[in-house]
C-alpha cells in the first residue's frame, strides 16, 4: 500500500503564465511505515506535490495510487472521501486548515465527518491536544486569537485526531519556537515507529529531521532531483550543492572529516552531538598517532 507516482505533471490553470508547470515527470515510491522528507528550494513544488497525496489536486499527466487508491480526475467522490480519512495533510498556512469558533469544534470536525460519536470524538480532542503539549484549557478558545505556534499544533492536532496511516505535513515546524521544533520532529518519529504511519514532511530545515528519517525527496524546478536514503542523501551532498540546495551543517563537516580521515565507509554522523563526539575521537586517535610517530623519529635520530 505504497504511493507512486508515475510520469506525473501537474499544471495550475493559470493562463497569464507561458509555462504553468508546477509538476513534470515525477516518478517516485514510498513505501508504507517509512518517514520521508521533502525539500528543494522556494517554488520548486513540494507543496503541490504533497497536495497529490490524499487527493486535494489531481496529476494533469501521468498516474498516482495512494494506499493502492489510484487519484485521478474520474475518482468517484466516496473514494476520496475515504482516502482523505486515511491520509492526514497539514497545510502550509493553520488558517487554511481552521475555521470553526473553538479549537474543540476544529479538532473534533474530522472525526465527526467521519461517524465518530460526539463523546469519542472530544476524548480524541484531547488526546491529540496532549499528543502536542497543549492544555485542554485552550479548548473552548477560538483558535483564530492564539498565537502562530498554537494554531499551528491545533491544525496538527486536527488531523492527528483521526488518527489517519499517512500523516503529511507542509513545512509543519515554521513559527514553533526551537523547543517546539524538536519536539514534533519526535512526535513523528515516534508515531512512525511505534505505530507504524507513513510520515512525510515538506522541510526547509532539513537538520530537524536528518537524525529521524529514512529518505529523501529533493524537488527542483517541478522535478525530483533525488531520490534515496539519507546515506545516499550525504553522499550526493556536492552534487545537490551545485544544484542550490543548502544542506545541513552536519553533512557539510561529516563530509569533510571523513574526506580527511578516510571514514567514508562509516554511517554519517548526523547530529551535533554525535559529530562532535567522533570528531572528538578522530583527533584524539590522530593525536596519538602523531605524538607515536614523533617519539619514534626522536628514538630514531635522537
Ligand atoms: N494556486 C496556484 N496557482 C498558480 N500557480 C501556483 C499555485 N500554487 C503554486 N503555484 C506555482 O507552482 C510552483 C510550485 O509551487 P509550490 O508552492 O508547490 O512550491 P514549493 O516548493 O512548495 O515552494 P515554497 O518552498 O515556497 O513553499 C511555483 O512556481 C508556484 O508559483
Amino acid at each position: 500500500m505504497a504511493i507512486t507516482f508515475e510520469e506525473v505533471s501537474y499544471a495550475y490553470d493559470d493562463r497569464s503564465l507561458w509555462r504553468s508547470g508546477a509538476l513534470e515527470g515525477i516518478n517516485l515510491h514510498i513505501q508504507p511505515g517509512t518517514f520521508t522528507g521533502i525539500a528543494g528550494t522556494t517554488g520548486s513544488g513540494k507543496s503541490t506535490l504533497l497536495q497529490h497525496f490524499n487527493g486535494i489536486l489531481k496529476p494533469t499527466a501521468g498516474r498516482v495510487r495512494v494506499l493502492d487508491v489510484p487519484i485521478g480526475a474520474q475518482e468517484k467522490a466516496p473514494a476520496m472521501r475515504e482516502l482523505r480519512r486515511r491520509v492526514g495533510l497539514v497545510f502550509q498556512f493553520p488558517e487554511q486548515q481552521l475555521f470553526e469558533e473553538t479549537v474543540e469544534k476544529d479538532i473534533c470536525f474530522g472525526p465527526l465527518n467521519f461517524g465518530m460519536p460526539l463523546a469519542e470524538a472530544k476524548e480524541r480532542a484531547k488526546w491529540a491536544l496532549s499528543l502536542l503539549g497543549l492544555d485542554e484549557s485552550i479548548l473552548q478558545r477560538n483558535p483564530f486569537h492564539l498565537s502562530g505556534g498554537q494554531m499551528r499544533k491545533v491544525a496538527i492536532a486536527s488531523v492527528l485526531a483521526m488518527d489517519p496511516e499517512v500523516i503529511a505535513l507542509d513545512e509543519p515546524t515554521a513559527t514553533l519556537d526551537p523547543q517546539s521544533r524538536a519536539e514534533l520532529a519526535a512526535l513523528l518519529s515516534k508515531l512512525h515507529r511505534e505505530q507504524g504511519k507513513t510520515v512525510i514532511v515538506v522541510t526547509h530545515r532539513m537538520e530537524e529531521l536528518l537524525p529521524y528519517v529514512d529518505g529523501w525527496i529533493v524537488m527542483k524546478g517541478g522535478r525530483t532531483l533525488f531520490q534515496g536514503t539519507t546515506d545516499a542523501l550525504v553522499r550526493e551532498a556536492a552534487f545537490l550543492e551545485r544544484e542550490g540546495l543548502a544542506l545541513p551543517e552536519c553533512i557539510t563537516l561529516w563530509n569533510r572529516l571523513a574526506a580527511e580521515y578516510g571514514l567514508e565507509a562509516e554511517k554519517p554522523c548526523l547530529t551535533p552531538e554525535s559529530l562532535a563526539e567522533r570528531i572528538a575521537e578522530v583527533l584524539s586517535a590522530a593525536g596519538t598517532l602523531r605524538g607515536r610517530e614523533e617519539r619514534m623519529a626522536c628514538g630514531e635520530s635522537c
